[in-house]
């Protein structure tokens, strides 16, 4: 068994071994929350705003059943589940106008210029584009984060909801990988969170590459990188191996 990367002795009992990439990571269930990413209509349906952009979001029905699996199994060990909203209010006022450029960058504003038919439908809460996807609904006790920018630590009490947790580690799912993922899971590397992307619980906006360029940031500078099914096997395990006589 590889030695893990660890915040504290990996031989507690509470704790998880989490097959990763560079390195196994060392995770205590109650200390870590699931995140899911903008699972809106908005990134991961057909008719949604990234579909309208041009963007292939095919990619995003595994994609809900995977993270429907690590919720699951979240869940069962009583670990906390966090949902993402990205979007701006029904008049965009929160998106910034012209004096952001937020409004210039956003491929949302951008559709909308050349669409104005979607003005106002496009992630602005309360309509169905905004809203997350039917099969990944949150349930009472869940934290749920709406957000206005692509980091969900900027503008938000995401921070402030975790530390009065306790939470040191984050295990990131959702779309868009090189967007939303990323700039999250870099800020919460700054803020000094443990965090861990489950690849195959993430889709990205852009071509293949980009996923593969965003999981190779992770891996080299910012977290560590690890599958749906290493993290159901290391949550369902009920002793932590490294008490066991086989740790290096
Ligand atoms: N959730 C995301 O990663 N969003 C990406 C693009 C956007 O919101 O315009």
């Amino acid at each position: 068994m590889t030695q893990p990367v660890s915040y504290f002795p990996p031989d507690d009992p509470a704790a998880r071994y989490l097959p990763a990439r560079p390195e196994p990571i060392m995770i205590r269930p109650a200390e870590t929350a699931l995140i899911i990413v903008d699972m809106q209509n908005a990134y991961a349906s057909p008719g949604g705003y990234l579909d309208h952009a041009g963007f292939d979001v095919a990619g995003a029905a595994p994609v809900i059943e995977k993270i429907a699996e690590a919720t699951a199994a979240a869940r069962a060990a009583g670990m906390p589940v966090v949902y993402f909203q990205n979007g701006w209010d029904p008049d965009y006022v929160e998106a910034g106008g012209p004096g952001s450029p937020n409004w210039h960058k956003s491929n949302a504003f951008k559709t909308m210029r050349r669409k104005p038919e979607l003005y106002g439908k496009l992630l602005a809460k309360g309509g169905w584009d905004y809203a997350l996807v039917d099969a990944l609904q949150p349930q009472k006790g869940d934290i749920k984060v709406a957000k206005p920018r692509y980091s969900a630590f900027f503008n938000t009490q995401l921070d402030s909801l975790l530390r009065a947790r306790g939470i040191r580690s984050l295990v990131f799912t959702g779309v868009a990988t090189n967007v939303c993922v990323e700039s999250t899971l870099r800020d919460s590397f700054h803020l000094e969170y443990f965090s861990v992307v489950l690849h195959d619980a993430t889709h990205h906006a852009g071509p293949a590459f980009i996923q593969e360029a965003t999981l190779y940031n992770v891996e080299k500078f910012f977290g560590w990188v690890s599958s749906v099914e290493e993290f159901r096997n290391a949550l369902a395990a009920n002793i932590n191996p490294m008490l066991t006589k086989e740790k290096p």
